[in-house]
């Protein structure tokens, strides 16, 4: 009961909460042990009345103490708190720098505290531990800090690898000290001779740990060996080597050591060697590959920037993934073509006229050569993890079973299980280009020749694909013939050139920037590189004005380029009748090849007819190339779509060649006709899938990330071939062109785009002689050649006035058919009198 008193006492005056008696109520419970005051309403009001000086004074400092505490720690954990956000919001570019920097100045400390013998209780201690933890690879470990350091700044794309390479180090490290320690004797730290200087001087703390146990139960020639071991897994660990690839890793590493440095042709190009040359394209060029008018930040920082790509494969299934991607690589790659050797000049250098001397060929050192195609790098395993991931997320039993690296892209190759529809894939293309960060993902189901499919990604890092280097290719190379172009490099790799005679004719197309022009230039450079004027004759129609004004004066030209779109239809118009004239000729020798033709002719078999003054000439291949269809359409689509069908139905045998380049792969300018007949296609980048199907029938060319990337549909393929397209520069260009030049002068021939060839038309004006001079009367007095004027004001259908049209073209009353606008005329109304006269035969 008498402790009952004081409690209640005690409680009574805290729940009522008036500040004053909660202070006494503190007091009354702190006063506890001390003389009790009297219990009564006297002693209870003299406590509030009168406090304790000395205890109010302590407790107002007390009270301040506390509050200045509280105030100093809330500003400080603001401060660390506003620093910690900046320091989130800190690009992580720097936060990884800052790491890097202080694992680099730890080192520098340590390295300054156990180098040297300093003084300083702080350093003896530090060394003191650093030497008995370590022993006498204590010197080591600022090495080691530093390194770590080095590599997490230098490499951030291998920050993921780090881990290992600690695990990998650390067991190295324990296994030498291991030994270091026994071969010193194993010393104790404690006990009679033995002691922590001897330790320190052996393997340290570490290496006693490690050491001590086995050497008490086994011999040391086991425990050795056993520490050995664990630092060669160690060294395993930080090479990334599983054990069955130790020979393909030691046969890397005696390349890498001896046969490197004897290869004269460096595969990869030294950042430290002065490169004698430099890739095609960097000089002084207007035109510069994967030129881009984007500013954008490196590819690696944007890794920084972006999560953790999920967590993927372990070591040893991307070791297998490699692997497996090696060999498969070593079985498909064809083996890597020798060094160039000089080219082996066509056969034939025909001399060309007495003046002119033999025509030599440019020297292929006039085009450099692109870069050494690059390895297979880490961002391939990251794309390897994130396809498995996609798979594993949709519960799909696939296996992403290797990889292709090509210039442009890399191809991925995913094997489905039994019983896995191909569709679950291919309809996954938005979660795989989600996965890859990529939006360029263009899947084939399959590989052609594979039970496999393919993911083709976009490669950060693109290699120049030089045409010097697909010219001086072994494919290219071991074929003469005159028409043969360097097109590039396939997605494995393999170099891509193309008779541009059996294909017969190409349709190029892409959007603008997508690398048409450079192709124009290189199939021009590759006929100008491989062929004398007398081999290929060319036609270049350039309506940009631009594109193809370099080429002005070459002698494989027969015509100066023909800038005009009317003109150009002439041109094509003249490509007919030149068609025609050789027929002519194969029909009368009996020949249905101008290739037997030539040959026939070179070999004296051929005579020409009894009483005929001809005197038979090979032909030279003629090639035609269009640098802008849309713009010829526009000017006379009908006739220029005529010529173009004629020739290409007809013109393979008589060896003319066309190559049609555009930038709007549109209906209206790739009609139906000339698709038909224009059989092999080369697709750049385009905008939309309508434009793809437009050149291809297919899509694929939407999916093109520009520069070259290109779709290659032969004629009679059913799948294009991605390539990536051969680059040649200005510089290039303007050199093998000065050359061509210097070799020859030019010799047009005045009647291609100068003088339209008429139509063969009905010279016979019979009973429409009355007709004809009516519609010459009415076409000279009002000017205006218009077809359906003559038929409303003559009264005549539409075929015989077109007649009358095609006579009194042939008689220069009219310039020729312009589509649906009206003809030109050609007569003054002062000169009808005399144009009447001549009609009627006076
Ligand atoms: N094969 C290639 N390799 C590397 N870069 C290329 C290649 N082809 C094109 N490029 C890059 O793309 C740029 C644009 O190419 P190009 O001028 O050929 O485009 P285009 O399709 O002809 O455009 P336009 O129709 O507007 O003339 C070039 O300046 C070059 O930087």
């Amino acid at each position: 009961m008498a402790t009952r008193t004081p409690k209640s006492a005690s409680k009574g005056p805290a729940k009522r909460s008036t500040p004053a008696r909660s202070t006494s109520a503190k007091r009354t419970t702190a006063s506890a042990g001390r003389p009790r005051p009297r219990p009564g309403a006297s002693g209870r009001k003299s406590s509030v009345a009168h406090p304790d000086p000395i205890s109010w004074v302590f407790t107002m400092i007390g009270k301040l103490i506390v509050g200045l505490w509280m105030l100093f720690a809330g500003g400080v954990g603001s401060m660390a708190r506003a620093l910690g956000k900046n320091a989130r919001d800190l690009d992580p570019a720097h936060r990884r720098d800052g790491l890097g920097l202080a694992w680099f100045a730890a080192a520098i400390v340590l390295a300054s505290m156990t180098w040297r013998n300093a003084d300083g209780a702080v350093s003896g201690v530090v060394n003191a531990t650093v030497r008995g933890v370590f022993g006498s690879l204590a010197w080591a470990l600022p090495l080691l800090l530093g390194l770590l350091a080095w590599r997490y700044m230098r490499h951030p794309d291998q920050n993921a690898d780090t881990g290992r390479m600690v695990i990998g180090w650390a067991a190295l490290l324990v296994g030498v000290l291991g030994v270091i320690h026994v071969a010193n004797d194993t010393p104790y730290p404690a006990g009679e001779g033995q002691g922590m200087d001897k330790v320190s001087a052996a393997g340290g703390m570490v290496g006693f740990i490690v050491s001590a146990p086995p050497m008490s139960i086994l011999p040391s020639w086991i425990t050795i060996p056993l520490l050995l071991l664990l630092s060669a897994f160690g060294v395993l660990v930080i090479t990334a080597t599983p054990v069955h690839r130790i020979p393909e890793r030691l046969a890397e590493l005696r390349h890498l050591l001896f046969e490197r440095q004897s290869d004269p042709l460096p595969r990869e190009p030294s950042r430290k060697r002065p490169r004698t040359k430099k890739p095609a394209g960097e000089g002084g060029d207007g035109v510069k590959p994967y030129d881009t008018p984007v500013l954008s930040e490196k590819d690696k920082e944007r890794a920084d920037h972006s999560p953790e790509i999920v967590p993927g494969l372990t070591d040893e299934e991307d070791a297998a993934v490699a692997a497996a991607a090696a060999e498969a690589e070593a079985e498909r790659r064809p083996p890597e073509p020798p060094l160039p050797t000089p080219a082996p000049r066509t056969v034939e250098q025909l001399v060309l006229s007495p003046q002119a001397g033999p025509y030599a060929l440019p020297d292929l050192q006039f085009l450099k050569p692109g870069t050494a195609p690059k390895p297979q790098t880490k961002a391939n395993t990251t794309v390897v993890n994130a396809l498995t991931s996609v798979l594993e997320q949709f519960s799909i039993d696939a296996q992403v079973i290797g990889f292709t690296r090509g210039p442009t892209v890399t191809r991925y190759e995913i094997e489905l299980g039994p019983a896995v529809k191909v569709e679950k894939v291919t309809a996954l293309t938005k979660n795989i280009a989600y996965a890859v960060k990529s939006a360029d993902v263009r899947i084939l189901s399959p590989i052609p020749g594979k039970s496999a499919i393919g993911v083709e990604i976009p490669n950060a890092d693109k290699d120049l694909v030089a045409l010097g280097d697909v010219l001086r290719a072994q494919v290219a190379q071991a074929d003469h013939h005159p028409m043969i172009v360097g097109l590039g490099k396939d997605v494995e790799g393999r170099t891509i050139v193309a008779n541009l005679a059996k294909m017969p004719h190409l349709l190029i197309a892409g959007a603008t920037g997508a690398g048409k022009s450079v192709c124009v230039n290189g199939l021009i450079t590759s006929i100008l590189m491989r062929s004398t004027p007398d081999e290929v004759r060319m036609v270049l129609v350039d309506p940009k004005r631009v594109e193809l004004s370099v080429y002005e004066g070459i002698p494989h030209l027969i015509t100066p380029i023909i800038t005009n779109p009317k003109k150009a239809a002439e041109a094509l118009e003249w490509v007919v009748g030149e068609m025609d004239r050789r027929y002519d000729d194969l029909a009368a020798s009996g020949f249905r090849h101008v290739d037997e033709f030539n040959k026939a002719v070179r070999a004296g078999k051929l005579q020409p007819p009894p009483g005929s003054e001809r005197v038979y000439q090979p032909y030279p291949y003629l090639l035609v190339i269009v640098d802008e269809l849309a713009d010829l359409m526009m000017v006379a689509p009908r006739d220029v779509e005529d010529s173009i069908v004629r020739i290409t139905q007809l013109a393979r045998a008589a060896g003319i060649h066309l190559v049609i380049a555009t930038q709007r792969p549109s209906v209206d300018v790739v009609t139906g006709l000339i698709k038909a007949n224009v059989p092999s296609r080369l697709a750049f980048a385009v905008s939309s899938l309508t434009d793809s199907r437009v050149i291809l029938d297919q899509p694929g060319a939407d999916k093109l990330v520009g520069q070259g990337d290109a779709l290659f549909l032969p004629m009679g393929a059913s799948k294009p071939i991605r390539i990536q397209n051969a680059f040649v520069s200005e510089k290039e260009i303007a050199e093998i062109v000065a050359h061509c030049k210097a070799q020859m002068q030019v010799e047009y021939r005045e009647d291609v785009a100068a003088a339209p060839v008429k139509r063969e038309i009905d010279e016979e004006i019979g009973d429409d002689l009355d007709l004809l001079i009516q519609a010459a009367e009415l076409i000279v007095t009002t000017q205006f050649g218009s077809t359906s004027m003559l038929q409303r004001k003559l009264r005549v259908g539409f075929a015989k006035a077109g007649r009358l049209m095609d006579l009194l073209e042939s008689r220069n009353v009219v310039g020729p058919s312009e589509g649906s606008k009206a003809r030109e005329v050609l007569v003054k109304p002062d000169d009808l009198p005399g144009l009447l006269a001549d009609l009627r035969g006076e």
